[in-house]
């Protein structure tokens, strides 16, 4: 992993030395906005990357070290309380946080990580906090993450866990339930590695060939780029293909693959935004002369969705669309049986797609699903109206949590027992160990399958 400060001037000589160097400077911002602020890190740090010019190896280095502390707080925090005896203010913790990750995290040699560490301090809180974080640091150093998690974690399994991997228990204990005893360390591990960049090529407008990087092996528009910026691909660029995970990307297919008999002209996608699989089933729509309507209850999402199917050459929407519309999709602005497939990618706790977002453990809270699977429930029973006899839904989460996945199906299937859940069909059903909690469902997991934890249920109308 670079080290900005090893960085050598003009000439080959050493740059004069910084009080902070950028990357601990923009990470400790971030945290700081993080924690003040609840800023989402993958919206801060570019632009804070960019403001200061740090590309390549250093933006690299500094995503690292902002992503891996906010991950791993949990356990960085049972560290430093081990090495203290009166709780940091916040501000010196989030510098901590960051030496901590550095020594026990990533390969940061430990004269490097405590001393920046120790500048980060004295620059945000003076003199008599950098010698205690001097202290802290080198107690902290003095043994691998191993040993501090053996000593520190509790003994008892959902203990130890929420400690070794930094999960809140609650999390730890929702996964336990959805994955099972023998895999949630492997679930838990994979959530804290940070995903590689997965493209998809928009059939019928760009190849995976075209995009380089290397075939996944799942979906087949899919490529994963082992480095570089996806923007500076051209049909990345052009709007002809987009970054998205490969789990996306098959719920998008399951939901143009359901075998369907007669009319197959008009699919819904009920809750689109920001438009990643709407971009992906209107491609697929348009090779098969459907169309494509898209709906999202929040006006500015409603704009993303409408960003992402129009061409930006062109200005014109994409071939396979017909509209975006911003309305509530338990109370839609159509007409019952319209639509031959619908697609309900429902708003979910998000606990399948950890890797991606540091910050987003520490902000669900369990009783968000108090609210969640109500409107889940809502989203399906109303996207089973809005669907023709014969018609199909597919009902998909990015949680594996069964309060959101089973329960939310078998709570549907219970009001309207006409209903057939029916095997998801096409390229996914040839994903191997992917079974979903019910019969014919599909559970995808990071630690199995690469992808995030996309649930997904096909559910037909009489
Ligand atoms: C999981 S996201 C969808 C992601 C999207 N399908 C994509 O691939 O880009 C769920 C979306 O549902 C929207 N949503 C929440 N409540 C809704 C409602 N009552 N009706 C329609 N959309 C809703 C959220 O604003 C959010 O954009």
């Amino acid at each position: 992993m670079a080290d900005p400060r090893k960085r050598r001037g003009p000439g080959g000589r050493p740059p004069r030395r910084a009080r902070v160097d950028p990357a601990r400077d923009i990470a400790f911002e971030v945290l700081t906005r993080v924690r003040t602020e609840d800023a989402y890190v993958n919206l801060v740090l570019p632009v804070l990357l960019r403001r200061a010019g740090l590309t390549g190896r250093d933006a690299a280095f500094t995503t690292a070290l902002v992503s891996g502390t906010v991950r791993g707080q949990l356990t960085y925090d049972a560290v430093i309380d081990a090495c203290v005896d009166r709780s940091p203010h916040p501000k010196v913790r989030d510098a901590l946080r960051l030496g901590a990750h550095q020594l026990l995290g990533m390969r940061v040699a430990t004269h490097a990580a405590v001393s920046t560490t120790v500048d980060l301090v004295r620059s945000q809180a003076g003199p008599g906090a950098a010698g205690f974080a001097n202290a802290v640091m080198r107690r902290i150093g003095e043994t691998d993450l191993a040993t501090w998690v053996r000593r520190l974690a509790p003994a008892d399994p959902g203990g130890f866990r929420t400690v070794a991997f930094s999960h809140p228990r609650w999390v730890v204990d929702a996964l336990t339930e959805a994955v099972g005893e023998d895999e949630v360390e492997a679930l838990l591990e994979a959530d804290n590695a940070p995903p590689k960049v997965t493209l998809v090529a928009r059939p019928g407008r760009a190849t995976p060939e075209e995009l380089g990087g290397s075939a996944t092996g799942l979906s087949p528009y899919a490529v994963v780029l082992d480095s570089g910026d996806p923007g500076a691909v051209p049909a990345v660029a052009e709007g002809r293909a987009g970054v998205q995970d490969e789990g996306s990307q098959l719920v998008a297919i399951a939901a143009a693959e359901a075998p369907l008999e007669g009319r197959d002209e008009l699919w819904l996608d009920l809750c689109a935004g920001p438009g990643g699989k709407s971009a992906l089933l209107a491609a697929l729509a348009a090779e098969r002369g459907a169309v494509l309507v898209a709906n999202e209850a929040q006006p500015h999402r409603a704009a993303l969705v409408r960003r992402n199917l129009t061409d930006p050459g062109t200005g014109r929407p994409v071939p396979g669309t017909v509209g975006v519309v911003a309305a509530d999709g338990t109370r839609p602005a159509f007409r019952e049986g319209a639509f031959d497939r619908v697609l309900v990618d429902a708003p979910c706790s998000g606990l399948g797609a950890l890797r991606r977002r540091p910050e987003a453990r520490w902000r669900r809270r369990p009783e968000d699903l108090d609210g969640l699977v109500p409107l889940q429930r809502a989203l399906l029973g109303s996207a089973l109206r809005l669907v023709r006899p014969g018609g199909v839904v597919l009902y998909a989460t990015c949680s594996p949590v069964l309060a959101e996945t089973r329960d939310v199906v078998e709570a549907v299937l219970a009001e309207q027992p006409a209903i057939r859940l029916e095997p998801v069909a096409g390229t996914v059903a040839d994903v191997a160990d992917a079974d979903g909690p019910l019969p014919g469902t599909v559970q995808l997991w990071p630690h199995r399958h690469g992808t995030d934890a996309m649930f997904m249920a096909l559910l037909r109308r009489p």
